[in-house]
């Protein structure tokens, strides 16, 4: 069984225009259209897309704070808005931008306090509690209360409020965001090896690429409420973004190099540097690098591949073209 499983999951919200002086109008908002998708345990799920392309309302379904208009939904098993008390038992939940936290209590109080409201063994709590705090460095702080905490610091005690009761599947919205770059990559180390060493899921919206980069195998894009494409990070880039580049640094200077197959995007020191792009289909890096050594001595190589903005960018052009390819996983 998966450990999330959506079928046609879908969201509507009905709001009220105003016409005229008196008259209002019921007007309705489609946030998730018809979204499918299956996650196994121990995946690490990146749920991207566009401002208002419905992850918050997709995650919000899927944590039971949000019942659906439409579709099947089961996250542990568990109808989550049905179940909502007994999936929080099963699932850690971080919202960026929303505490989970006692803002007047000192930070190890909260999770006292979350220790009593899950039942949890004291002797695993302290377990985990002691693990949490030594990796995400928390010992200077745990006395503080909350509200005094910088952000970075009280994201570091809300993914600890998520993990005490152990959960198998840990879903966070917007995770680093307004964080300083120090504390995102403390905060992405730790959520790696909290999958790589408990086989903790993890699922995840963010408009940060670097979260995805490091901590995503696989993305699901969504826009305007439907699913754009779902499969691994690398596959994606591979289907979409087919474009490489090839970094030629040479014994001495040359023009723009003119190679069937590929284009100069860019020229350093007056020419021993060429950057030369190149479709992965059509051509192999070997081929090129043996194309270029006919024109000039190669002292070193190597090859770009796309970035994951590129990838993401590429998606919305070709769903504007309707060119999209369907992504097999
Ligand atoms: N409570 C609500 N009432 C009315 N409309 C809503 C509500 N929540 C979300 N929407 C609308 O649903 C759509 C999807 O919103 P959602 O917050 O899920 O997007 P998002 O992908 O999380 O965006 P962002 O990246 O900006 O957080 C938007 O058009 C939004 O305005």
């Amino acid at each position: 069984m998966s450990l999330i499983e959506a079928r046609d999951l879908r969201r509507t919200f009905t709001l009220r225009r105003k016409v005229g002086r008196f008259r209002r109008q019921r007007h309705e908002v489609v946030a998730v259209e018809d979204v499918s998708f299956a996650i196994e345990a121990g995946e690490t799920v990146g749920y991207v897309g566009p401002n208002g392309a419905g992850k918050s309302t997709t995650i919000k379904m899927l944590t039971g704070i949000l019942v659906p208009t439409g579709g099947f939904v089961r996250v542990c098993g568990l109808e989550p808005a049905a179940r909502r008390r007994e999936l929080a038992g099963r699932i850690g939940v971080v919202f960026g931008q929303r505490s989970q936290l006692w803002w007047d209590l000192p930070l190890l109080e909260s999770f006292d306090l979350l220790r009593d409201i899950f039942r949890v063994p004291r002797a695993a709590h302290a377990d985990r509690l002691d693990e949490c705090v030594e990796l995400l460095e928390m010992g200077p702080f745990l006395h503080t209360p909350v509200r005094q905490l910088s952000l970075g610091q009280r994201m570091r005690g809300e993914v600890t409020a998520a993990l005490l009761h152990g959960p198998r599947l840990l879903v966070l919205d917007e995770p680093t965001i307004g964080l300083d770059l120090e504390s995102k990559v403390r905060l992405r180390r730790f959520l790696a090896r909290l999958n790589a060493e408990r086989g903790t899921t993890l699922l995840l919206t963010t408009h940060d690429l670097d979260d995805i980069e490091t901590l995503c195998r696989r993305l699901v894009v969504i826009d305007h409420g439907r699913v754009l494409a779902d499969g691994p990070l690398a596959g994606l880039r591979a289907e979409v973004a087919r474009e490489r580049t090839l970094v030629v640094d040479l014994e001495r200077p040359v023009p723009p190099l003119e190679l069937p197959g590929a284009r100069v995007a860019h020229v350093e020191n007056d020419g021993s540097r060429q950057h030369l792009v190149f479709d992965r289909e059509r051509l192999t890096a070997a081929a090129l690098i043996t194309a270029v050594a006919e024109r000039a001595p190669v002292h070193d190589v190597s090859v770009l591949e796309p970035e994951i903005a590129d990838v993401i960018r590429r998606l919305y052009e070709l769903r504007e073209s309707r060119a999209l390819p369907v992504v097999d996983r």
